[in-house]
């Protein structure tokens, strides 16, 4: 084990208070969440558990910054946006350790993340400033008719655990640059990056109260973010998590009409047709799939491949599956990561089980790792399995961890007609040579994002989101700006 210290140059970045307007506080309930690392179940620090008394406070915060902050110049908040972005790359290796730390993604892809996160601030401080209206062709001689864009207001930011930097700057970034005001809650098992993000936020100059950040344990976070619902001066949520969570989250904001946007669960599947590159298409799932130890919302679920290149495309892939390392991120060579938590190794094991059970063969992996140095740690060993129906559990949920179950298809229609035979439509992959295919397919798969002959997507100036039980609304691109504002119609009469 080549041993790395992730332990940060900067430790006041390990930030364990929330922010409400620019009162750093321990919260107004002496209560504690205890945040550790899953690659050994170490305590790493504690954050308030924070309850609806402190929710409340931070929308008060926000409420009262949203004038000033959506009265100063675009070209203003966009200065502000840029030296955020400017801190953060700064911080690279700091933030980089602190994301290792609480949610065990190997050091590289924590680093990684910080600049992926990074790069939403950065193109939101270009975005800030282009936020034109329209002057608009009258059809009256005496009236003028004209648009302006404005932010809609206070907006609740809710997070995941898998990406805890690049989630909520996806988020606040397009939010500040509208000029609406934010109230956070990140994930309870990955508070402390987002509360670095802010740290670093304030130290870049956004103005007390633009920002609040609360976090909150996964008993209270629903009594946290139900004031935010209730609260008819939020006008937006942004929410990135579970289906069911999101499905929740719409329905309760439909009492005071707020705008949602749900960036949700995925079941993609990764189509290998027969005049595919085998190599590329197994490098391009290497990629897709065991990223972040495959627990990621664009992670293909589902892998079909013809039956022509089925064995040779299998023959690789376990090859290079069974070649990968597992490890804490306290080791360099460490490639695959523990899962976030107990709960979500025993969903991958109920996974295997499941499909074993149903006829599925282990062509490498299939069992949980467990490692006497670190018991409560939660690791799994990257696995393929073949002979995948669609009625085994991995092939309707998510599994959200390091296992690839491969089923065999023979013709184009039958395969694309099984692709879309799920609720969920994020993201969808495919092989092919050729051209014709690539247009018939791209167009036919039900999904909100398509990677042809590529199996990273990631991209600030993309548009990011999915369709059907995957969520409504799109992050980044020129469009990531559209949920954080309202268009107002302007007519002024009289002029002749
Ligand atoms: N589409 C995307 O961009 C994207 C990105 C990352 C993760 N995800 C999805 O998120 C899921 C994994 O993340 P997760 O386990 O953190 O999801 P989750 O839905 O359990 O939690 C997400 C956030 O919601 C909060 N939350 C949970 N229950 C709540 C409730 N009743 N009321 C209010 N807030 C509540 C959590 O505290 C957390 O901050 C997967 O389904 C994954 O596909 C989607
Ligand atoms: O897990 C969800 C992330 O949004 C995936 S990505 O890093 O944006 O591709």
């Amino acid at each position: 084990m080549s041993l790395i210290s992730l332990a940060l140059s900067r430790g006041d970045l390990v930030e364990t208070r929330n922010l409400i307007a620019d009162n750093w506080t321990g919260g107004l309930e002496p209560r504690q969440l205890a945040v550790t690392d899953p690659s050994d179940g170490g305590l790493v620090s504690n954050v308030p558990d924070a309850g609806a008394a402190d929710a409340k406070a931070a929308v008060d915060a926000a409420q009262a910054a949203f004038n000033a902050w959506r009265g100063a110049p675009a070209r203003d908040r966009a200065a502000v946006l840029k030296r955020w972005n400017d801190v953060i790359v700064a911080h690279q290796d700091d933030l980089g350790r602190l994301i290792s730390r609480e949610q065990g993604k190997p050091l590289a892809e924590g680093r990684g993340e910080v600049l992926y996160a990074a790069s939403y601030v950065e193109w939101f401080a270009e975005q800030a400033t282009r936020t034109n209206g329209e002057v608009i062709p009258s059809p009256f001689s005496n009236k003028r008719i004209l648009s302006v864009r404005e932010p809609v207001g206070v907006v609740a930011v809710i997070t995941p655990w898998n990406f805890p930097a690049a989630m909520i700057a996806r988020k606040i970034a397009p939010a500040l640059a509208a000029g609406c005001t934010v109230v956070a809650k990140p994930a309870e098992d990955t508070p402390l990056t987002a509360l670095a993000l802010v740290k670093l936020a304030q130290e870049a100059g956004v103005p007390p109260g633009v920002i609040n950040i609360v976090t909150a344990s996964r008993e209270r976070a629903a009594g946290v973010v139900d004031v935010w619902l209730a609260d008819d001066r939020v006008r937006k949520i942004s929410f990135t998590g579970s289906t069911p969570v999101g499905k929740h989250l719409a329905r309760q904001s439909a009492s005071t009409l707020k705008k949602v946007s749900l960036e949700l669960g995925g079941n993609a599947p990764f189509i290998v047709f027969a005049d595919a590159d085998i190599d590329a298409a197994v490098e391009g799932l290497m990629a897709a799939k065991f990223r972040n130890g495959g627990q990621t919302c664009v992670c293909p679920n589902r892998v079909y491949v013809h039956e022509l290149v089925h064995d040779a495309f299998v023959a690789k892939l376990a090859a290079r599956v069974g070649a990968l390392k597992v490890g804490p991120a306290s080791d360099s060579t460490s490639q695959i990561g523990p899962m976030i938590n107990e709960r979500a190794v025993q969903k991958i094991e109920r996974h295997v089980r499941d499909a074993v059970s149903q006829g599925a063969r282990i062509v490498v992996g299939g069992e949980r790792i467990r490692k006497p140095d670190s018991p409560q740690a939660a690791y799994f060993s990257p696995t393929v399995l073949v002979d995948a129906t669609p009625s085994m559990a991995c092939s309707c949920e998510e599994t959200f961890g390091p296992v690839v179950a491969v089923a065999r298809f023979r013709d184009e229609s039958e395969v694309v007609a099984r692709a879309n035979a799920t609720p969920f439509g994020l993201a969808a992959y495919f092989y092919t040579d050729s051209p014709a295919r690539i247009w018939r397919v791209a167009e036919a798969l039900e999904c909100g994002i398509v990677g042809i002959n590529e199996g990273v997507l990631a991209a600030e100036a993309a548009p990011f989101g999915g369709v059907k039980e995957s969520g409504y609304g799109r992050e980044g691109s020129v469009h990531g700006l559209d949920d954080y504002q309202q268009i107002k119609y302007l007519c002024q009469g009289g002029v002749r």
